[in-house]
């Protein structure tokens, strides 16, 4: 079995609900960036002995959050050996507005993991964008680069959309069927 580490931060836990249900879906263990832009201890060990990392980040100012961004250049230590090269990346997101500049983040998940010469899995499902799809379809948001969420500025954690939980839930299945495939 691959072994899949999901590395995020949450400000206020929506994104820790889809990092969740990433998790889930791959079956990865989960790794907090903390309020600090801090991972626990032994978090790097983790990442290094990763086949696939699944990087999550709320959009804040249309970018992931200052945390994350820590994290991202604390990460430069990996970057100067080339560590995770061949690993594989992917991202996801989740913001108050239904496009809110969130591809942004995704942008930026991206780039990061280039800087590391890793190989990106995509979203991978069609868009729910016909007359007849409903906000609660699998990635109604219509994102291919990675997952999407959308949480109303004054929705709870509980109240996030199954839809876009189940979109993350399936991305989740989706890298874990990719590594499995990538580290034979
Ligand atoms: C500092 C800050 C900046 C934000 N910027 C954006 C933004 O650019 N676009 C957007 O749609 N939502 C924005 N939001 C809303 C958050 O993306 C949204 O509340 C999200 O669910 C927060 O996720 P979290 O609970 O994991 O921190 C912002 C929120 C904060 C606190």
């Amino acid at each position: 079995m691959s072994n899949i580490v999901v590395v995020y931060h949450s400000g206020y836990g929506h994104t820790q609900r889809m990092a969740q249900a990433v998790a889930q879906g791959a079956a990865a263990q989960l790794l907090a960036i903390d309020a600090d832009g801090n991972l626990p201890e032994g978090g790097w060990q983790l990442l290094a002995g990763a086949d696939a990392i699944v990087m999550g980040a709320p959009t804040y100012m249309g970018g992931p959050s200052w945390q994350f961004k820590r994290f991202a250049d604390a990460s430069s230590k990996a970057w100067f050996s080339q560590s995770w090269k061949d690993k594989l990346f992917a991202g996801f997101t989740n913001s108050a507005g239904v496009q809110g500049d969130k591809q942004g983040t995704l942008d930026y998940l991206y780039h990061l993991a280039m800087q590391h010469s890793g190989i990106w899995v995509g979203l991978g499902m069609l868009p729910s964008n016909t007359k007849a799809a409903q906000r609660n379809d699998v990635n109604w948001m219509g994102a291919c680069s990675g997952a999407m969420a959308q949480t109303p500025s004054d929705a709870s954690v509980a109240e996030m959309l199954a839809g876009d939980l189940e979109t993350a839930r399936q991305f989740g299945e989706r890298v874990a069927r990719t590594a499995a495939r990538w580290v034979k």
